[in-house]
Parts: structure tokens; C-alpha cells; sequence
């Protein structure tokens, strides 16, 4: 999204204070006249950019920077605090039976992150119901059904019934097991008064603990409008905003969270159903200033791990920490990969890789990266079993014939082993490590954050 931008724009700003111990009131200027030219780009509303720049403005001036800091890192840290209080706290969501409604326009993401968010439970051991009472839009149905199969959540819909609060209560009804129900409504263009009479009628039915307002990152201005109109309605608990994997601008729901006084709960990153983040305002606003988000990178690490692990009970990651690093242990490595989404929001989480790198690559990097991949994939299912558990035993003619029966060329089956080994001697210092090494080198990786650095360390892709 457009915000990206902002942690690029800083940055360079930030480097021209590099060395410095103490700011002057210009350096201070131009360090605010470019965050404000990033925001309002970004859609945010003109008096929320005034107030966010005269804070900063005021303390980065005012404030000593603690003994050792650098006048940069001192900016940096005042921006970042006064940026996550502007986005405010996440919504809480309790991890306990509940209903939720979920409001929002035609086309926002309702019915994808009704998906998304019982996804989200499931995966937090509760046993979620999407219950979908659009009978505006025709498609609505079959696309909520298909996408809470792939989800493997329950869904309740009724294509032949045409009142949607009658959905609602026999839904309810058929999924009494279910112990957290989420009810998708219909949208409409614009916010008709049948919409909003509509949504009152079901909110009054299901009696939500908690009603989110999904945004689409696009709105731009008109979400502060939107947000006040539902929450005068059926009261807004919190906001999901989706779409923020686009080229979207997203200031403009920020904005609406700010004016209504809502906070975020959830954040939508793509069309899958497991493209769903819970909102962490610290890791949300050091992604969007290039210093990563550890927490969300672990998060997704340990999840693609234990699916990669589940679908092959034979294979245990945590083998690779004692023993021998084989072509199997990385052709796992690779598929876990695959699913943690697409490598540049990877990226951005990795602290002192975000946008510093990004700006650095060739737009069509990631792309070779990820080409690269996939013929390493194809190249491995060409391989004997005994070869994968033994790549330092392939020989020249062996090369040749993985070559040919994969299709891809010697060079790139010569690169896969160079590959496998450079992984392996990279392994084998980590083996010796003991738990504190592990958390003295993640603590200095936080540090290193917004340095913008380079690759160094940071395995083979
Ligand atoms: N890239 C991307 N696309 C999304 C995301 N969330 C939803 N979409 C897409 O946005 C489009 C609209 O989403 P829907 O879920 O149908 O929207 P809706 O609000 O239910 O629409 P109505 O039922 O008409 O009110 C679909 O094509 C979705 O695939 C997201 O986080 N990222």
C-alpha cells in the first residue's frame, strides 16, 4: 500500500542525520515535512497529518535523547510512538464463545473476511459458523459456501429464502453447536436507508458482543462519513480492513479509525482465506516505517512449519537442529515458505530488511526469487531418494540426468546443490548455538530494525 512509502521516504530523510547528536529546527522540519507528504499521498486526513507532525515537531525538539542515542534513532522512536497512538489500541477480541456481525458496503470483503476471521478462530481451537444472510448480491451465497470449505469451517446459508433476518435466526438455530457464530450481511453501493433498517432488523436478532465494520484500504475520505452513519446504527466495536495487499492507499480508513474512535481488529492481506493478520499496532506501524514485525514473521514461521510438518508426519524440523541438513529437510524448508505468503510482505517483516531492501531490488526480484524456487522444486522431484538424503554424492553424469528428465538446465541443478550446501554450513553454525545465543541474535536483529541493512545472514533467498 501507499504507506509503504512512508517508511521508504523517512528513511532517507533519517540518513541525512546520520552522525548527528543534536537535531537542529530544520532537521526537525524536514523530517515532519516528509512524513506529511507521505500521509496525505496515503489519503490521511489533513487535520490528523497537522496534529501527527505538530507532536512530533514538539518533542523531538523539546525531548533529550537519552544518553548513547543517536539524534536519528531519537526521531525515529518519537515518530514511531506518536504513529502507533494514532492507530490506538487493537480491538479485543476474547477467545471465547461469541457472536460477531459484520457490516460494510458491497464489495468492501464481508463475505471474505467472514471467512477469514472464522479461519482465524478455527486456527484458536474455538469452533466457528459463518452464517450468510446476503440475499442481495446473487453470488453471494456460492461464494461464502466455497470459501468455508477451503476454510473447513461451517457454513449456514439459505439461497432459496429471500429474507435475510429469517436467515439469521434459523442460522443461529442450525449451528447451536458452533461456538463462535459470524454473521455476514449484505452490502449495498451506498448506505440506502433499506441497508441501514436491514441491519438494524438483524442486529436486534443476533445481538452481537461485537460488531466490525469492514473497510476496504481504499476508501479514502468517505470512510469517516460510512463509519458514523453504521456506528449511529448498530455501534461499531472495531473495524477489519481489508485489501491492504494491494495498491491501496489505506490512510483513509486510518483516518476513520482515528475519527470514530473505533480501533482495528483485524487486517485483510489477500484473496486466500488465510490471509488474515490480527491488528498489532506496534508490529503494524514498524512495518509501514521499514523496521519489520518479528512477531508477526514468527507467527507465520510456526504455522507454515507445523502444517508443512502435518501433511508429512515423517519429517520433524526440529531433526534439522541436531542432525544432518538433507535436500529433503530444504525441499520442506521451501514448501513451509510457500506458505507464508509471497515473499515481499515476508520481507517487509524481517527487521532491517523492510523497505530498505525492497527500495534497493529490481522490481522484478522477488519474481526471479520466487521462479528460482519453483525450479529448484521441480528439479528436486526429478531426484532419487537417495540423492535427496545425499546431495554431496552427485556426481557430474547424475547432474546430467536430473537436467534432462526435470527440463531445467545443468547450471540451475549445479545451483541447488551449491545452494543446499551453503544452507547446510549455515546450519551447522546454528547447531552450536544454545537457546541464549538464539535470543541474543533475534535482540540484535530488533535493534538493527529501521538501519535499513543489508541481506547479510539472512539465508539463501
Ligand atoms: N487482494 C485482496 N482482495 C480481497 C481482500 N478481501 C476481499 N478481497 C476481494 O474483494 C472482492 C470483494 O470481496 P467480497 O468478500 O465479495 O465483498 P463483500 O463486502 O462481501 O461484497 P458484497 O457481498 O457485495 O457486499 C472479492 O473479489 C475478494 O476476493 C484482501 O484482503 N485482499
Amino acid at each position: 500500500m501507499v504507506l509503504d512509502n512512508l517508511g521508504s521516504s523517512l528513511r532517507g530523510t533519517l540518513e541525512t542525520l546520520q552522525g548527528k547528536t543534536r537535531l537542529s529546527e530544520e532537521d526537525v522540519e524536514a523530517v515532519v515535512r516528509e512524513i506529511q507528504r507521505s500521509l496525505l499521498q496515503a489519503d490521511v486526513d489533513v487535520s490528523l497529518v497537522m496534529e501527527l507532525s505538530d507532536s512530533i515537531k514538539t518533542r523531538a525538539l523539546k525531548e533529550e535523547p537519552p544518553g548513547g542515542t543517536s539524534a536519528r534513532d531519537h526521531v525515529l522512536k518519537i515518530v514511531y510512538e506518536e504513529m502507533v497512538a494514532i492507530v490506538g489500541e487493537s480491538t479485543e477480541i476474547p477467545l471465547e464463545p461469541q457472536t460477531i456481525l459484520l457490516a460494510g458496503l458491497q464489495g468492501s470483503g464481508k463475505t471474505t473476511s467472514a471467512a477469514k476471521m472464522a479461519w482465524w478462530f478455527s486456527k484458536k481451537g474455538l469452533r466457528p459458523a459463518v452464517i450468510q444472510t446476503d440475499t442481495f448480491r446473487p453470488g453471494a451465497y456460492d461464494q461464502a459456501k466455497q470459501m468455508c470449505e477451503r476454510a473447513e469451517v461451517e457454513f449456514y446459508g439459505d439461497p432459496d429464502e429471500s429474507d435475510p433476518v429469517t436467515i439469521a435466526r434459523e442460522g443461529l438455530e442450525a449451528t447451536e453447536d458452533a461456538d463462535v457464530h459470524i454473521v455476514d450481511t449484505a452490502g449495498r453501493h451506498g448506505l440506502e436507508d433499506e441497508l441501514i433498517a436491514e441491519i438494524e432488523e438483524i442486529e436486534g436478532l443476533v445481538s452481537p458482543d461485537l460488531s466490525l465494520l469492514v473497510f476496504d484500504a481504499a476508501i479514502g475520505q468517505g470512510a469517516k462519513e460510512q463509519a458514523r452513519q453504521f456506528e449511529e446504527a448498530i455501534g461499531i466495536d472495531g473495524v477489519m480492513i481489508t485489501k491492504l495487499d494491494g495498491t491501496a492507499k489505506g490512510g483513509g480508513a486510518l483516518t476513520a479509525v482515528n475519527e470514530t474512535d473505533s480501533s482495528i481488529a483485524f487486517l485483510g492481506t489477500g484473496e486466500t482465506v488465510q490471509d488474515i493478520e490480527r491488528f498489532e499496532p506496534n508490529g503494524f506501524i514498524s512495518r509501514l516505517l521499514g523496521m519489520g514485525d518479528l512477531k508477526q514473521l514468527s507467527e507465520r514461521v510456526e504455522r507454515a512449519m507445523s502444517e508443512t510438518q502435518a501433511e508429512d508426519e515423517d519429517w520433524d524440523p526440529e531433526d534439522i537442529m541436531k542432525g544432518s541438513f538433507t535436500l529433503k529437510d530444504m525441499q520442506k524448508q521451501m514448501e513451509a515458505m510457500n506458505k507464508m505468503g509471497p515473499l515481499d510482505q515476508i520481507m517487509d517483516m524481517i527487521p532491517g530488511l523492510g523497505g530498505g531492501l525492497m527500495d534497493q531490488l529490481p522490481d522484478d526480484a522477488m519474481d526471479v526469487t520466487q521462479n528460482r524456487m519453483r525450479s529448484f522444486e521441480i528439479i528436486m522431484d526429478s531426484m532419487t531418494e537417495g540423492e535427496m538424503e545425499n546431495p554431496r554424492g552427485v556426481g557430474a553424469s547424475q547432474v546430467r540426468r536430473i537436467s534432462r528428465g526435470s527440463g531445467q538446465d545443468e547450471e540451475t541443478v549445479r545451483e541447488l546443490l551449491e545452494q543446499h550446501k551453503m544452507m547446510e554450513q549455515t546450519l551447522k553454525q546454528f547447531q552450536g548455538m544454545g537457546d541464549g545465543d538464539m535470543q541474543r541474535m533475534m535482540k540484535k536483529m530488533e535493534q538493527q530494525g529501521g538501519g535499513g541493512g543489508g541481506m547479510g545472514g539472512f539465508g539463501p533467498f
